[in-house]
């Protein structure tokens, strides 16, 4: 079937000239089309003036060729188009001449104004210049220098003012009636208005931009149309008014660059650097590459690079080296009126048992030895007391046993009075004597209280002539010591003892500044279960605050909370007081200095300081030097029986005096090597520990939790507790005397003379002897000495009184001896005969 049956071809009318054509499509499908030629209509043009041709309607020759229109348009819709199009240029005529007008009156406004504000300008000037001239005359030449600069400056600007509006006067304002009304804007720099003419491409007014920028007001219409449509914050207003301001000033509106002077240690991080710097990392490595350094910014360079780097950017280097970063903590001195009167830190010392603990009991009328274990001070408490005359003082109590030294050395460092406790009824001790050379080495002045003077037998007078021998001459043996008869038991003597505190701190006028960042000694520190590290400190000097950044010894932190001596959490500590702080990265080491700086990126870089140089000081006293100095320590070693222990403790102090007490006990042949110390709870990982080096671990007032107590069950590590340093001391002393080899001990028994050898079949060499001295006996030992020269020693094979193997023979009786594995015996040699004994020993 065709697609033309029955249908005509589409057609214009006419006689077309058609013919078919057949087409073929796949599956055989055939199909015809008419194809049609059309003949072109010619139009030929009507001669204007013709009859019958009307000017717009009839006349169709201004519609042009109708063939070169697009299809479809007619001659009414051509018509059409063609008065709106002229409408159009008549009304763009118009519209152009009434900008022209308008932009003229503007251009007039504006040069008005110009001129008003150019008046305004020269009188400013002119009145600031006559002021000026009334100034002495350096300023006056200096003034009209500026003045000068100004005009030239002014002269500058003008023209250049002027020129953008003057060429923007013929522009087109495309704002329309809205954008065309001459709004009010505040005056523009130069540069403000050049890059808003350059921003304005082409059809904007220029003109009218500038004329926005110079009236000096602000409107809605202008703040909203003056961009284009974009509107500005006022904050950006402000800026540029503030930009314009500066440079009528005539400072510089783009700041110089800043040269920074950049501190580098010995190696720094190339981000670090930048940073430095306030130069972008990217631009460093970038710079780096350059030199043909291929570094990333986390990695470290060396000084010497980054001064090339420091240069390139324009800066300054200063070289630092690590101890440097200290620095920030050391302070300049205060000066004397920024200084008040604190409190004396009072350190009571003393033999054992002599009643320091009971004494500072009785002053602060509480009661700490009765709960201390066993008796015994086991660490440095402090407290502060105010006396009856309102003097507040400040106590170190420093435990008395021997392994505390160190730990009460430290105490006199910060101390200010030693007070020397001498029990009465006793009399100056070896740990009496160590306090003073304490007190005396630290320079500290000392005040003895004679204790225990309601004891039956006290011998106050004793006490002050040991004191002599020490060059301690007190008071009453008209020295200069102070003196005062105690009684921590009954109380008798203990206002005269304060009083005589208060009056030693009066002379020593103590002074701190509390207005300064502030300096503390750690006394006391110890991991809590659940407060985390606490160390106990003193402060020195200055205020210690909550939220105070810090740096101890090897550790920092920022101050989390602060506990006085009563257990009341506290907001800041004043020199002289007594503090636990709480916030701290790890447990110091008590005697360790506690300082505030200013920011956590410098506490964090002294700590880090700190804790390499105290790794790199153990590995260099660790370390042997020579080959011959590593022989002679192995050779040591070898001879040396070694009982290593752990240690945990519940403090540092208690902690470091077992390690002392330790480290006392053994001898050449013994000793007792603490593998590992710490402070807390017995955990997992010390017990891993002792398992893998087969030692015990001693827990001093602390236990083993939960798990570490099953993992030491299971894997057999011995678990000791103790809460009293003596029964420590004594144990350990006994575990290591087990290591003691024994003594041997020789006593001397006989001696035989050699008569004759003959030769026996089955034993070999038999000596015929008789027994000179003593008794032969055949367990005994032998030598053979020939010409009191020793030349063998050993046992005897057999001894014989006639045929009999006897056991023992005695003086004066022959009997035949055979050396066990020797033969070379001679007539006339003697044998000695001796027997050994084994002699457990114990560590003294
Ligand atoms: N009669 C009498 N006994 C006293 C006096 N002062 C202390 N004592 C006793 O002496 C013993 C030791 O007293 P502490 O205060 O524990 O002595 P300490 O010097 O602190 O001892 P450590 O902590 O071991 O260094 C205790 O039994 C006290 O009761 C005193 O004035 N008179």
């Amino acid at each position: 079937m065709s697609d033309t049956d029955g249908k005509k071809p589409l057609g214009l009318g006419g006689t077309p000239r058609s013919g078919q054509v057949k087409q073929s499509f796949s599956h055989g499908r055939t199909k015809s089309v008419v194809v049609e030629t059309k003949r072109k209509r010619v139009v030929v043009p009507a001669k204007p003036g013709a009859p019958g041709v009307a000017p717009v309607a009839g006349n169709k020759s201004h519609l042009g060729d109708p063939s070169k229109r697009p299809a479809g348009i007619s001659d009414v819709e051509m018509e059409r188009r063609l008065t709106a199009l002229r409408a159009a240029k008549a009304r763009e005529v118009e519209d152009n001449a009434r900008r022209a007008a308008e932009e003229i009156s503007r251009e007039e406004d504006r040069a008005r104004k110009r001129e008003e504000i150019d008046a305004k300008e020269r009188e400013d000037r002119e009145r600031e210049s006559a002021l000026k001239a009334r100034a002495d005359e350096e300023a006056r030449v200096k003034a009209e220098a500026e003045a000068d600069a100004k005009r030239a400056e002014a002269a500058k600007n003008a023209p250049k003012a002027v020129k953008p509006a003057a060429a923007a006067a013929p522009a087109v304002d495309e704002r329309g009636p809205m954008g065309a009304k001459p709004a009010l804007a505040p005056a523009r720099s130069k540069t403000d208005r050049d890059r808003d003419s350059r921003a304005d491409d082409g059809g904007r007014g220029k003109a009218k931009t500038d004329d926005s920028r110079r009236t000096g007001k602000l409107t809605l219409n202008d703040a909203l149309a003056g961009e284009g449509g974009r509107t500005r914050s006022m904050a950006a207003m402000k800026r540029k008014q503030e930009k314009a301001r500066q440079k009528a000033l005539g400072q510089q509106a783009r700041p110089e660059k800043q040269v920074r002077d950049v501190k580098v240690p010995e190696t720094i991080v190339v981000s670090e650097l930048a940073n430095r710097m306030a130069e972008r990392a990217a631009d460093v490595v970038k710079s780096l590459m350059k030199m043909g350094m291929m570094v990333t910014m986390n990695e470290a360079i060396d000084v010497d690079t980054a001064e090339l780097v420091i240069e390139e950017f324009g800066h300054r280097i200063v070289r630092v080296s690590d101890s440097d970063v200290e620095q920030v903590i050391f302070s300049v001195d205060d000066a004397a009126e920024n200084l008040v009167s604190r409190p004396p830190i009072v350190t009571i010392m003393g033999h054992v048992d002599h009643g320091k603990t009971s004494l500072l009991d009785a002053i602060r009328k509480g009661s700490v030895a009765s709960g201390e274990a066993g008796g015994i001070t086991q660490h440095i408490g402090a407290y502060q007391v105010t006396t009856d005359k309102g003097a507040l003082l400040t106590f170190l109590d420093t435990p008395g046993h021997a392994a505390f030294t160190s730990m009460r050395a430290r105490g006199a460092n910060v101390t200010d009075i030693v007070v020397l406790v001498v029990a009465a009824d006793d009399a100056v001790m070896p740990q009496t004597v160590e306090a003073i050379k304490h007190a005396k080495a630290a320079g500290v002045p000392m005040i003895v209280a004679i204790n225990k003077m309601d004891k039956h037998g006290a011998n106050p007078t004793k006490v002050r002539t040991d004191l002599l021998q020490h060059e301690i001459v007190v008071e009453a043996m008209s020295g200069d010591v102070q003196d005062v008869e105690v009684s921590a038991k009954t109380g008798l003597g203990l206002d005269n003892l304060l009083e005589a505190i208060a009056l030693q701190a009066e002379i020593l006028e103590l002074k701190a500044n509390p207005n300064r960042n502030a300096a503390a000694a750690v006394i006391e520190a110890k991991l809590d279960v659940g407060r985390g590290p606490v160390a106990t400190v003193l402060v020195q000097n200055g205020t210690l605050r909550r939220g105070d950044i810090f740096v101890v010894g090897e550790q920092w932190g920022k101050v989390r909370a602060l506990i006085n001596d009563k257990g009341d959490r506290v907001d800041e500590a004043g020199p002289s007081s007594p503090v636990e702080v709480l916030g701290l990265s790890g447990t110091p080491q008590a005697g360790d200095v506690l300082n505030v700086v200013e920011t956590e990126a410098q506490a964090r870089e002294i700590a880090d300081y700190r804790e390499k140089a105290a790794k790199d000081k153990r590995a260099a006293v660790g370390a042997a030097t020579t080959l011959e100095q590593l022989m002679a320590k192995a050779k040591a070693d070898k001879n040396v029986s070694e009982l290593p222990i752990i240690v945990k403790a519940d403090v540092q102090g208690s902690a470091e005096a077992i390690v002392q007490a330790m480290e006392k006990i053994g001898n050449d042949e013994v000793r007792v090597r603490v593998l590992h110390y710490g402070v807390g709870a017995i955990t997992d990982s010390d017990v891993g520990l002792a398992e893998a080096s087969n030692v015990p671990i001693i827990g001093f007032n602390v236990r083993a939790n939960a798990s570490a107590r099953q993992s030491a069950n299971q894997k057999g590590v011995e678990i000791r507790y103790y809460s009293i340093i003596y029964d420590l001391v004594d144990d350990i002393k006994a575990a290591a005397s087990g290591l003691l080899k024994a003594e041997v001990r020789e006593t001397f028994i006989g001696y035989a003379q050699i008569k004759e050898v003959f030769k026996v079949t089955g034993i070999g060499q038999v000596a015929g002897c008789i027994v000179t001295e003593g008794i032969a006996r055949r367990s005994a030992g032998v030598r053979l000495l020939r010409d009191n020269v020793v030349i063998h020693e050993g046992t005897l094979k057999t001894l014989k009184r006639y045929k009999d193997e006897v056991k023992e023979v005695q003086s004066g009786q022959e009997c035949g001896m055979a050396f066990e594995r020797y033969e070379d015996i001679r007539q006339g040699d003697v044998i000695e005969i001796f027997e050994r004994e084994e002699i457990e020993r114990r560590l003294a």
